[in-house]
């Protein structure tokens, strides 16, 4: 359940910074001698303080950058009950949020305001979900697979499972390549093989459909409609409308961050076609 989610991105950096004017290299040395002979004269637990501060000032998490920072609403008040067993479809043009709130049910993004409450783990496929591009697709499938929470022998026991449903292995033997020799679309199809050999609670895909070919992707909205049926939930955010509508029954549309329409796939869609077409 998403409730009244809110997440701004903080952009620190980039402003102007402090310049070093006219004091040039031997003040700044005179300064730093005066803070460590002030320092040596402290007790013990103020110079705790000030590393923190210092650490605080390097990172940029003082309160004084929050406040400066420019900042990016980009999930505005958006509410939604999802249910196990159904395929939702996540819509909306360029930059209207899709990927931050898939981000933020999967806990990666802190809410400025708001809650995500899920049952179960959340899992997050993403187009850059994190693949050793150094290591074979092979070495790649059983490290997802240990990643997954599955046990070693789980995972060798999959393993000619996933290369098998990916298809990499149909134009030579790849799955023995270091992963840098594959095209996107082919590091996508392991990607989407490996996330979807384990039954999730919440199955979250970002796009990583659009890169496969059409027989993969007709291959992949099959494995999406098992996985719906082994009691998750999954949530498809993709550009291709004919995609959600072979996969999903009910269809999220954002705008600016905020939820347009939540329906039925046909009815929402339509209303999205007509927007975009506008
Ligand atoms: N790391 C970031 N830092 C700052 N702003 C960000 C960051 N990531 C996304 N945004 C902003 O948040 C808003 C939503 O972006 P998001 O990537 O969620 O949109 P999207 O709907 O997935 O876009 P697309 O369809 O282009 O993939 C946009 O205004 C974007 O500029």
């Amino acid at each position: 359940m998403v409730d009244n989610l809110h997440i701004v991105y903080r952009l620190r950096g980039g402003g102007p910074g402090k310049a070093k004017g006219a004091k040039g290299k031997a003040a700044l040395r005179e300064q730093a001698l005066a803070a460590k002979e002030q320092q040596d004269q402290e007790p013990q637990q103020d110079r705790g303080g000030r590393a923190s501060r210092a650490v605080r000032r390097l990172t940029g998490r003082s309160e004084q950058a929050k406040k400066g920072g420019r900042k990016v609403h980009a999930i505005r008040g958006v509410s939604f009950t999802a249910y196990r067993g159904e395929a939702i479809g996540v819509i909306g043009s360029n930059g209207s949020g899709k990927s931050t709130i898939l981000r933020a049910i999967a806990g990666l993004m802190p809410p400025e305001a708001g809650r995500v409450y899920t049952e179960g783990q959340p899992s997050l496929l993403g187009v850059n979900a994190a693949l050793m591009n150094d290591l074979s697709g092979e070495r790649n499938v059983i490290l997802g697979c240990l990643a997954m929470g599955m046990t070693p022998q789980e995972a060798y026991a999959k393993r000619e499972e996933i290369i098998r449903f990916s298809g990499i292995n149909e134009k030579g033997d790849f799955s023995s390549l270091p992963m840098r020799a594959y095209s996107s679309g082919m590091a996508a199809r392991l990607r989407f093989a490996i996330a979807s050999a384990k039954n999730h609670d919440v199955l979250m895909i970002d796009e990583a459909l659009a890169t496969g070919d059409r027989k993969f992707r007709r291959r992949s909205e099959e494995r999406i409609r098992e996985l719906r049926g082994e009691a998750g939930t999954v949530f498809l955010v993709s550009h291709s409308n004919k995609s959600i509508r072979d996969t999903c029954d009910r269809v999220l549309w954002l705008e600016t961050g905020s939820l347009v329409m939540d329906g039925p796939t046909e009815e929402v869609l339509e209303a999205y076609e007509e927007f975009m077409n506008g």
